[in-house]
């Protein structure tokens, strides 16, 4: 899988080939598609390759310098855009020349079937709109907060008894297990737990499903993913052996709950479960290097759920009802500017379904990949000023520290125009119910201050290595919360029964497929 370790045959390759497609087709082209202009070459897949570990910034400074540039792949352009206006045309204004096409499908399908991330035209259509009805219920709205209440507070009692005994802990795991046990909780109504460990099928599920993720994603950027998909070798072995383990988790699961649930594993949120937790580690990351920050929102969660002292994770976790959540606009901003500097997917891209002329007035081809790039986005002065890669959520705060919108095509994270992200609401509602029940009961600091802290290279940001961070019990409520850890396990579980049974708002429209 890693690509770094021997390149040299990889890169030679793809230098060789590249160069040769390259002559055919310039030599090759006709007089009329000279008065084309195109974009600026900002390099090709081997500059790529050269500084693979360090991606996203050199195509920053790429970004920087040409605002919208082409780099050559073996088969096509691939251009790179930051100029919101060229974002909003493909996203927006021209919307049905630009999508998934074969390209993205035939990477994305084995894993995700003919998902509403897969497909275009009709069968995205027909997905979207049950979907949008789906996230836009009241019903939805209110049990997941109840199942991200529970889920908050075994979060919390995990981090407490870490803090207790002064353990370091590793929290980027954590976030992907609580996220995935949410979905599961959300969308089938089962008990995953698998950041308890004590459902032992569920972590096997949950780290064939992280792989299968990895591997997929892998494919971007493996060359021959195809010839090893025929031969059923490396990783494409591994891809087809996880798929079948998830195949059966989630066919048996459908079983033993037939009448209640009909569901295929395509579902679109369990793919998301990485986005949110990277979002969230990066955002605990964050707050360990800015305890400013940290301390203001303790006190706004505070202030809104009007916590009483000695309350246990429990109070707390109820104690933040949609009001609250509301009135936490600072917290808002916070995961805001994370998500600003810090996108869960760092570049995004679309296939060009015919030629085609961006406001800039270059020309794109069809079968090139148009991509906009939120983290490019997110450092670049000409969108966010001479601060912008400062972290500062006050920019998203006008005089009243009332949270203010931006335009989604300068702030792309979770896309924009017709297929913007359907569970931005979900998300921020999960990101926000569980990083106030952390911060306001515990102080978080970076493990080892002199470690750097990086993004590995993938499709989605997630930290290398992990985040190790050091918890401890926030001032005077030690004795409080540790001493209810005990109350706050059976009342967790006593949620879970009473409030969670039977209420699963999406069972009715679980289809195969959908
Ligand atoms: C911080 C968290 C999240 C971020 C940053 C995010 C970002 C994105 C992005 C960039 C896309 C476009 C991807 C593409 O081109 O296919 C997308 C699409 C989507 N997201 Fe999210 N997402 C987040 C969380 C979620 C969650 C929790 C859910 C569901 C529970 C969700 C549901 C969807 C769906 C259904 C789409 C497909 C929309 C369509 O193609 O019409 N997202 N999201």
């Amino acid at each position: 899988m890693d690509l770094l370790s021997n390149p040299l045959p990889f890169i030679v390759t793809t230098l060789a080939v590249t160069l040769a497609i390259y002559l055919i087709k310039f030599i090759g082209r006709g007089s009329p598609e000279k008065k084309k202009r195109y974009h600026p070459i900002g390099g090709t897949i081997f500059n790529q390759l050269l500084n693979f570990h360090r991606l996203h910034d050199y195509m920053t400074d790429l970004a920087k310098k040409y605002k919208t540039y082409r780099l050559l792949n073996l088969s096509r352009s691939e251009v790179y855009t930051a100029d919101p206006a060229n974002i909003e045309y493909v996203l927006k204004t021209n919307f049905a020349n630009y999508g998934k096409g074969w390209y993205h499908h035939s990477h994305l399908t084995d894993l995700l079937g003919d998902g509403i991330f897969t497909v275009d035209g009709e069968k995205w259509r027909h997905q979207r709109k049950t979907s949008s009805y789906e996230f836009s219920t009241k019903m939805l709205r209110d049990f997941s907060s109840v199942v991200f209440r529970s889920i908050a507070v075994k979060l919390a009692q995990i981090v407490s008894e870490s803090a207790s005994s002064n353990q370091t802990i590793e929290i980027q795991e954590l976030f992907i297990k609580s996220t995935l046990d949410s979905v599961f909780k959300v969308v089938l109504g089962v008990e995953l737990d698998s950041m308890c460990g004590t459902n032992e099928e569920g972590s096997q599920f949950c780290n064939a499903f992280d792989e299968a993720s990895e591997i997929t994603l892998y494919r971007y950027v493996d060359i021959f993913w195809k010839i090893k998909k025929i031969l059923n070798i490396g990783s494409e072995a591994k891809l087809r052996d996880n798929v079948k383990q998830i195949d059966r988790f989630i066919y048996k699961l459908i079983r033993s709950k037939t009448g209640q649930v009909h569901k295929s594993k395509n579902d679109s949120s369990m793919k998301k479960e990485d986005i949110l937790s990277s979002t969230l580690t990066w955002f605990f990351y964050m707050m360990c290097k800015h305890p400013l920050i940290q301390e203001k929102i303790a006190q706004e969660v505070k202030e809104a759920t009007k916590l009483k002292e000695n309350s246990s994770f429990n109070e707390l976790a109820n104690s933040i009802t949609e009001e609250a959540l509301n009135k936490m606009q600072y917290l808002h901003a916070t995961l805001t500017e994370t998500l600003r500097l810090y996108p869960a997917v760092p570049v995004d891209s679309k296939f060009c379904f015919s030629d085609d002329t961006l406001p800039d007035g270059f020309c794109v081809r069809k079968g090139d990949l148009v991509a906009y790039q939120p983290y490019a986005m997110g450092r670049m002065k000409s969108i966010w000023g001479d601060d912008a890669e400062e972290f500062r959520p006050e920019r998203w705060l006008n005089e009243d520290g009332v949270f203010q919108q931006e335009s989604p095509f300068k702030l792309t994270a979770f896309q924009a125009g017709p297929r913007i992200c359907l569970g931005k609401e979900f998300a921020y509602r999960q990101m926000k119910i569980f990083s106030a029940v952390l911060i306001v009961s515990h102080i978080f600091k970076l493990s080892d201050e002199q470690k750097a802290v990086n993004y590995k290279t993938m499709l989605t940001l997630h930290i290398d290595g992990g985040l190790h961070i050091r918890a401890s019990h926030r001032i005077g409520a030690e004795k409080s919360y540790s001493a209810s850890v005990q109350q706050a396990s059976t009342n967790s579980i006593m949620i879970s029964q009473t409030q969670l049974s039977d209420k699963n708002p999406l069972a009715h429209v679980m289809e195969p497929g959908s």
